[in-house]
């Protein structure tokens, strides 16, 4: 661990100074893409926001999903897309290859070298521990310097092993570059032996079943299904509050069932995640629907707030009890609408059509 006087000082002579705060960016939909594969490529300049279709971020993948063969390929690719794209709001970054693979390098120092000044953040796959951070960090500095650039890209973990899940609050403090972690279900469920096959979501044989009734021995029992991300997503989501960064849900792989992916999306998110992958063209929609508080939402909290005063003390608003932490909860749900606002000209218009009485 580096002491406290040094945690925020570059890690190379020239490279920007670290930033103190994680921007808070609008981040719901993180939307995925090979830029390897000329068809999915060539529509990403018409994905750029602002809009309310629009992914808030476009990730140009390098790994997992990316063949072998065209791993060149994809990160030449992305270069041109970055440098020929005004990205307006919409964020650009990428997801790099393991740092375990023998593409990383030249991943890291040639998209830091010609596109740094348009990468927002970088997400690095099976991140096991602090040390991961620590290497990408150093060299992301070293990079910044030889590139000249202004303003540091930040870091993004995904968190798809079991080492990494141990280790996650020493990975969400390891560097002030950190900007939130991911849950990678796939690569972790392999790795913990989990037997699930499929790419998140639930599984029907994870499930409680209700008592017998004594009376009726032989009744049919209802089963619930569970879930089976929610303690690795709740774990994420204390870290990442504890460390000020953001935690997301990953990727949703049944793109055919967009129910069960809104389900998942929205246990992310009233648990306490900003945003999640979207893997297809049709997710973004589900992805921002279910990310951006609902106009519902929107009106209670702002009661609350007016009818809060000075934030202090108690009040009853419809037969409930509201108070000084309620009111807390209240704010999370504003101020996520202001920045939302901000870049969804169709959401503003729907928060700015509430209006509000007591
Ligand atoms: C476990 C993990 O690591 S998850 C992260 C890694 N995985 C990924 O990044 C997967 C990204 N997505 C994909 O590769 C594809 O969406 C697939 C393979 C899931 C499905 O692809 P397809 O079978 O081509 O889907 P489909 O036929 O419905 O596509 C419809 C259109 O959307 C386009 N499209 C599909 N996915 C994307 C995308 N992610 N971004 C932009 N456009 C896309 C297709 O090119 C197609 O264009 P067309 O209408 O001009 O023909
Ligand atoms: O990279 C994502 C995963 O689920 O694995
Ligand atoms: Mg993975």
């Amino acid at each position: 661990m580096r002491p406290a006087k040094d945690f925020f000082r570059p890690l190379a002579v020239g490279a920007p100074d670290p930033v103190h705060e994680v921007p808070a960016r609008p981040s719901r939909a993180i939307h995925f893409f090979d830029p390897s594969n000329e068809k999915m490529a060539s529509k990403i300049p018409d994905m750029v926001g602002p809009g309310s279709g629009a992914p808030d971020v476009l990730l140009g993948n390098l790994e997992d999903a990316v063949k072998a063969d065209n791993k060149e390929a994809a990160r030449a690719g992305l270069v041109r897309i970055a440098q020929a794209t005004d990205f307006g709001p919409t964020q650009l970054w990428t997801r790099i290859n393991a740092l375990d693979s023998p593409w990383v390098l030249d991943d890291l120092t040639t998209l830091v070298t010609e596109i740094g000044d348009k990468l927002d953040v970088i997400m690095v796959p099976k991140v096991q521990g602090a040390e991961d951070i620590h290497y990408v960090d150093r060299l992301l500095a070293q990079l910044e310097a030889k590139a000249g650039l202004e303003r540091p890209i930040l870091v993004h973990a995904i968190l798809e092993t079991a080492r990494g899940v141990a280790n996650i609050e020493e990975i969400c403090g390891a560097s002030p570059r950190m900007q939130g972690l991911s849950l990678g279900p796939a690569d972790l469920a392999a790795d913990r032996r989990m037997k699930t096959t499929r790419v998140g979501g639930g599984h029907p044989g994870y499930l409680v079943r209700q008592d017998p009734d004594p009376q009726q021995p032989d009744k049919q029992r209802q089963t619930y299904q569970q879930d089976l991300w929610h303690y690795t997503i709740a774990r994420m989501v204390d870290a990442c509050a504890m460390h000020g960064v953001y935690p997301y849900y990953g990727p949703f792989g049944d793109i055919a069932d967009e129910t069960a992916c809104e389900d998942q999306f929205r246990n992310a998110f009233l648990l306490g995640c900003v945003g999640t992958w979207s893997l297809h063209p049709k997710q973004i929609a589900i992805a921002n629907r279910v990310f951006s508080p609902s106009v519902e939402d929107i009106r209670h909290a702002r009661r609350v707030v007016a009818a809060m005063g000075d934030g202090t003390g108690a009040v009853m608003l419809d037969g409930k009890m509201e108070d000084d932490a309620s009111l807390k909860q209240c704010l999370v749900m504003v101020e996520l609408a202001e920045q939302l606002a901000a870049i969804d000209p169709e959401l503003r218009k729907q928060y700015d059509a509430i209006e509000v009485d007591r």
